[in-house]
């Protein structure tokens, strides 16, 4: 067993047998909310953590984050010994507060949306001197996230026929893309699926520019950046790209589905991922011609995300349940 060297997992690739079913092809799940943080995140985050303290000269890391990330920095820093300070905006539940003390870090919350608390984050690392762990536009980020596919490489039989992501900032995009570069399979193509709200990377799409959003109206916070990253941008361009949006309640019932068929529970933004499956996205981009039919097989990056519990799926429950339908 080789040392591990970063404080992510090799996660679990499983087989979903009813989406399988549901989509005539094997989908595997890669389980990222195995991960020791609950999700993919203390991959990059991670490796960014280790790099900062192997130069010796910091005084500690802050990270703004809509909770997964901070969560991530927070456990990396605790491993460490570095001081780590974790800026939240209100939008984010309140039990990712905790979790995050309970790691040792020091929460602040600075704004309604994640934007928000990242202002709040530079100038408090200016007037600190802390370093900055940006939740998904970093190169070293993106290093770590292209360990999924790295660990993918060795566990599939083959090269897969589609690979499906949450979209935030894009930092996992971004991850997702250097690994298949990396490993000779730049052609996979890569669905980039958002809320409706959180859409920063659609709607830059549409505009052929890297617009900003006037707000984040999903429920799902964690996809709550209202710009993308350039190096995500930049990736969305490629013909294997492809980007799709749903509703906050498409990823509530995928969620709910996933609960039932697989037994996790997963938050909202790994929810707009299984509802590629769910909600028939993967089907009608079949039939549209825009993936092929049949598919050698899907892989589902399952994101995890751990500000997630009974209570709160209960609450998304409620507020998604009772909006007005389009
Ligand atoms: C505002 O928030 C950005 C980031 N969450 C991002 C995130 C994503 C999307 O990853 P990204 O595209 O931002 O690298 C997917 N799935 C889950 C469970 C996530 O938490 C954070 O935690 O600070």
């Amino acid at each position: 067993m080789s040392k591990q060297t970063g404080f992510h997992v090799v996660t679990p690739l499983l087989e979903s047998t009813a989406m399988s079913k549901q989509i005539g092809t094997t989908v595997y799940l890669k389980m990222e909310g195995s991960q020791p943080t609950g999700s993919f995140k203390i991959r990059g985050i991670g490796y960014m953590c280790q790099n900062v303290a192997s130069s010796n000269k910091s005084k500690g890391v802050i990270c703004s984050s809509g909770g997964n990330a901070g969560m991530a920095t927070a456990y990396a820093a605790r491993k460490l010994k570095l001081p780590a300070t974790i800026v939240l905006p209100s939008s984010t539940p309140q039990l990712v507060a905790q979790k995050l003390k309970d790691q040792g870090a020091m929460v602040k919350v600075a704004g309604k949306v994640w934007d928000d608390a990242n202002a709040e984050a530079l100038r408090l690392a200016e007037s600190e001197g802390l370093t900055v762990i940006h939740p998904f536009n970093h190169p070293l980020v993106w290093k770590g996230h292209s360990s999924i596919v790295h660990e993918l490489k060795a566990s599939l039989p083959s090269k897969p026929g589609a690979i499906v992501v949450s979209i935030g900032g894009g930092g996992l995009f971004c991850g997702i893309m250097e690994g298949l570069d990396e490993v000779g399979w730049g052609d996979v193509p890569v669905l980039c699926m958002e809320t409706v709200g959180a859409d920063c990377l659609s709607v830059a799409l549409k505009a052929r520019d890297l617009v900003t959003l006037p707000d984040i109206t999903s429920e799902a916070t964690c996809l709550g950046a209202k710009t993308a990253c350039q190096q995500a941008f930049e990736y969305s361009k490629r013909p294997n790209a492809i980007s799709e949006v749903v509703t906050d309640l498409q990823a509530l019932e995928a969620v709910e589905l996933f609960l039932d068929e697989e037994r996790v529970l997963v938050e909202l933004a790994c929810g707009a991922s299984l509802a590629a499956v769910y909600s028939g996205v993967i089907q009608r981009l079949q039939e549209e011609g825009r993936l092929p039919k049949p598919l050698d097989s899907l892989v589902m990056i399952v994101c995890g995300g751990g500000s997630m519990n009974l209570a709160q799926l209960q609450h998304l429950q409620a507020v998604i349940r009772k909006r007005p339908h389009l």
